[in-house]
C-alpha cells in the first residue's frame, strides 16, 4: 500500500457520496450554454469543508472556466486550505477525470494525501498527475503557502 493510501486511511475514508451529492448540487448550477455539458466539482478540505464549484463559459468560447477553476476561487475565497478528496461530475451524475489543466490547478492545492474518485476508482494525485510541475521547481520561494489565506495588504 502506498504512503499516500495509508495516510488516508488513517484519518478516515472521505465521504464519497456526500462529495458526490455536493457535486451533482454544484453542476446544477453551471453556466454552460455553448456546450451543454455541464459539470461539478466539489472537494473535502483538510479541516473538513467541502467546498464545490461549476463551469462557467463564454461566447468568447476559449475563456471558459471549467468546475475547477471556480472550485479553486471558493477554497480561497473561504480562507483557503488544501484538497483531501476531490469528486467532479457531469450532466448525468456521472464521475468526470478533471481536464490536464484542472489536474495542474488542483495539484497546487493538494493536501498531501489527496485522493480523487475517478471512473477506475479511487486515485491519487500522483497517479493523475505523474511527475507533476510545482512550486519545488521554481527557484524563488514563494511568499506564502497555499494552505493559508495569504493577507499580504
Ligand atoms: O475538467 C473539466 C473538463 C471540462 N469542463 C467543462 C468545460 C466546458 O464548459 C465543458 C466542455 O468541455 O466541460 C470542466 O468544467 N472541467
Ligand atoms: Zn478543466
Amino acid at each position: 500500500m502506498p504512503e499516500s493510501t495509508t495516510t488516508a486511511a488513517r484519518r478516515g475514508d472521505p465521504d464519497w457520496e456526500a462529495l458526490r451529492r455536493a457535486a451533482v448540487v454544484a453542476m446544477e448550477k453551471a453556466y454552460a450554454p455553448y456546450s451543454r455539458f455541464p459539470v461539478g466539482a466539489a472537494a473535502l478540505l483538510d479541516d473538513g469543508r467541502v467546498v464545490s464549484g461549476c463551469n462557467v463559459e463564454n461566447a468568447s468560447y476559449g475563456l471558459t472556466l471549467c468546475a475547477e477553476c471556480t472550485l479553486v476561487g471558493q477554497i480561497r475565497m473561504g480562507g483557503g486550505g488544501l484538497i483531501r478528496a476531490f469528486y467532479c461530475v457531469d450532466g448525468d451524475g456521472s464521475v468526470l477525470m478533471p481536464c490536464g489543466r484542472c489536474r495542474q490547478l488542483l495539484y497546487e492545492f493538494r493536501a498531501p494525501d489527496m485522493v480523487l474518485m475517478t471512473g477506475h476508482g479511487v486515485k491519487t494525485m500522483d497517479e493523475v498527475l505523474p511527475d507533476a510541475f510545482g512550486p519545488q521547481h521554481l527557484e524563488e520561494v514563494r511568499p506564502e503557502s497555499p494552505d493559508g489565506a495569504g493577507g499580504e495588504a
